[in-house]
């Protein structure tokens, strides 16, 4: 009796990197496995195989930061979401990874590029309090929950009445906390909006009084350099770029930059394109919100001379022009600015 188990042919393995998307009609994009960063991943997925006409696998990542409970300083603030990210990226495990272009370190990173930022999403902050409850109407000495230090002087500027609590954990974990030990929290409203939790938020931050995250509601396409050039990468990119939202996050973060700081340091910030130019305003809390700084400035801008590359961009000009006021100033004397990420 012949005894050879049952065989198939094996299946072939391909090892085509940079060209890999276009040799196996298959595009693998790299995302952390939150509920929040699925579902923004899902979305980008959906336009990718929209746009190229290729089959698009999500590739989930797990990364440090999800894995550890200890507060993001210790780990270094949120860079830890990234760098797994990248590492897989660079590793040929996924050959696009989507971010939250706010978690990016400002700094760039050998051999990954921004390909895309699509349209953004509301960036404003989102106050989630029990009762529907505004945050003027909260009563005094309220419980409200923050990891963000930007979020907690902005909090005590409008409430110095406020009892703030230091929040991790994912959207469902934070939300938890309402009614339970706390009154509110503030989160990202386009977190909330991406999962469907918009139900949940009392009031959304005019940007005017509240400005939010450089960079946040923006997502970031990142894929490796040498992918630039790959045909269906292109394709997919160029479907996925908003000139607009890349100009106004790249303001942003220019400015974050410049200031040599990170995503922890109290800093908000909001660019936006209104007619012909491109408008950024800063703010340097001190991190008891008693004190702050603003810088605004413009410059011309129209997406007829978008371009993907920062260097001498309006937008990096702008971002380095108002860094450079703020420090002019005195806002390192305001706020611990550091480390740079
Ligand atoms: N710091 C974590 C993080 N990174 C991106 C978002 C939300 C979505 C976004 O800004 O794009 C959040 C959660 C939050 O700040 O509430």
């Amino acid at each position: 009796m012949n005894t050879t188990p049952h065989s198939q042919p094996a299946g072939r393995v391909y090892r085509a990197e940079g060209q890999l998307a276009a040799a196996l009609g298959l595009i693998r994009v790299g995302t952390r496995g939150s509920a929040l960063a699925v579902s923004q991943t899902t979305t980008v997925a959906e336009a990718i195989a929209q746009a190229t006409g290729c089959d698009v696998a999500l590739v989930i990542i797990k990364t440090h930061g999800d894995v550890s409970t200890a507060p993001l300083s210790q780990l270094g603030g949120t860079g830890v979401f990234v760098s797994a990210l990248r590492e897989a990226l660079l590793g040929g495990a996924c050959d696009v990874a989507v971010h939250s272009l706010k978690d990016l370190p400002t700094g760039p990173c050998e051999g990954i590029a921004l390909g895309a930022v699509p349209v953004r999403a509301d960036p404003r902050d989102a106050l989630c309090a029990r009762d529907g409850l505004t945050l003027e109407e909260l009563p005094a000495g309220a419980n409200v929950g923050t990891g963000s230090p930007r979020r907690v002087a902005q909090l005590l500027e409008r409430r110095p009445d406020l009892h703030v609590h230091d929040l991790r954990g994912n959207v469902d974990t934070r939300l938890g906390r309402v009614s339970n030990d706390l009154d509110a929290v503030v989160l990202a409203s386009a977190g909330l909006d991406r999962i469907g939790r918009e139900s949940a938020i009392t009031e959304r931050f005019d940007l005017a009084k509240t400005p939010a995250a450089p960079g946040q509601g923006a997502l970031a396409i990142e894929v490796r350099s040498a992918d630039l050039g790959d045909p269906t990468i292109a394709q997919a990119l160029a479907a996925l770029e908003d000139p607009q939202a890349r100009a106004e996050a790249l303001a942003e973060r220019v400015m974050l930059g410049t200031l040599e700081a990170g995503c922890a340091a109290p800093i908000g910030a909001t660019a936006s394109v209104d007619g012909g130019s491109l408008t950024l305003s800063a703010t340097v809390y001190s991190l008891d919100g008693t004190r702050s700084l603003t810088a605004t400035a413009s410059l011309p801008w129209s997406s007829a001379e978008a371009t993907t590359e920062t260097a001498g961009s309006v937008p990096e000009r702008l971002g380095q022009q108002v860094a450079a006021e703020l420090l002019e100033r005195g806002a390192a004397d305001l706020a611990p600015l550091g480390p740079r990420q």
